[in-house]
């Protein structure tokens, strides 16, 4: 339902060319990271997604529909492209000013601030705000039509570990509502533990589309950091369903070999809890920075659907910085 479609996408400013033969989908009840390093074009995307900026080709819909043509948008898509706002507004008038241009109760004002926590803060002026404030403001303006879909530029870019902690979980859950999400950042770092899909873009161009877990794979085996109280009979385990065991006596232990899931099942069935799960970071970082560097190859994947056309690889146009 709402599901964004965006095919063949392409905009040229002067000699830049901004955004070439871009096509990728995010997908209802999913977080997908719209991810590509400054300059590459990702703002340019996002901004014909929302009409702001005519293509000079292609498509871009909502559920089908171009943003333009919806009858009421922010009924449908709720956008936060900057957490600026006037600063001598109280958060409370902010939303006022939203939900009036929209058209909705004015219940709506204390429910999505509610929603976002901000109902201590609710009549401050906005100038005293934090930047995790102001991003919880902007994602409870875009909320304020009840949009089945998402569009937020840089929600996580500058929080503190806190409001990342809080926009991580607060995203996770409206795509566990049947969300649409589609997030950009610089950084893949800073959304990794938030996303399920990835779009990456490098100088306008796809350079990948798919799960988190395709980028993963695509790399050569991931190396995953486990610890437990028994690091000894953890390791023993491990090994024995197949693992390679590294700094078995450090505090974590490096496992290639096993997938995270099957580490989880393995501490469940021998009994032996883990006090740390996660991929090493690292590799996942490596795999991104090679993508957005050049060379990398348009991902395998059904998001990418109709993307990984044999143009979109490594030629790049223009002098996008
Ligand atoms: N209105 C414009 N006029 C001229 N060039 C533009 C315009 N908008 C964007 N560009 C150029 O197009 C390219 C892509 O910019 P865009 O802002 O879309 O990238 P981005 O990935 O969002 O980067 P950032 O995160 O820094 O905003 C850049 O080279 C930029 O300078």
């Amino acid at each position: 339902m709402g599901r964004v479609e965006v095919t063949g996408l392409s905009k040229r400013f002067g000699s830049v060319q901004a955004v070439q033969s871009l096509s990728f989908t995010a997908e209802p009840g999913r977080v997908t990271g719209f991810l590509g390093p400054n300059g590459s074009g990702k703002t340019t995307t996002l901004s014909m997604v929302l009409g702001l900026v005519r293509p000079d080709s292609g498509t871009a819909t909502i559920g089908g529909t171009p943003y333009t043509e919806l009858p009421r948008p922010a009924l449908t898509v709720g956008v936060s492209l900057s957490a600026d706002f006037h600063s001598a507004h109280t958060g409370r008038a902010h939303l006022d000013i939203v939900r009036r241009a929209i058209g909705v109760p004015a219940s709506a004002v204390a429910e999505k601030l509610e929603l976002v926590g901000l109902v201590d803060a609710a009549d401050r002026k906005t100038g005293s705000y934090s930047l995790g404030m102001r991003q919880r403001l902007a994602l409870a303006a875009a909320l304020m039509g009840d949009p089945d879909v998402l569009l937020l530029d840089e929600p996580i870019n500058g929080l503190d570990p806190e409001g990342i902690h809080w926009i991580r979980s607060f995203l996770k859950h409206l795509a566990s509502d049947g969300k649409t999400v589609l997030l950009s950042s610089h950084l893949l770092s800073e959304v990794q533990q938030t996303v399920d899909d990835v779009v990456v873009i490098r100088r306008g161009e796809l350079a990948f589309a798919g799960t988190l877990a395709e980028l993963q794979q695509g790399d050569s085996e991931r190396t995953i950091l486990v610890s437990a109280n028994d690091q000894a009979a953890l390791a023993r385990a491990l090994e024995l369903a197949g693992a390679k065991v590294h700094g078995v006596r450090g505090d974590v232990m490096r496992v290639v070999g096993l997938e995270p899931e099957k580490i989880g099942e393995l501490s469940l069935a021998t009994a032996i809890p883990l006090s740390h799960l996660s991929v090493e970071e690292t590799e996942l970082e490596q795999s991104f920075l090679e993508l957005i560097e050049g060379g990398g190859s348009s991902g395998p994947s059904s998001h990418g659907a109709g993307s990984s056309d044999p143009e979109s690889s490594p030629a790049i146009e223009g002098g996008a910085s």
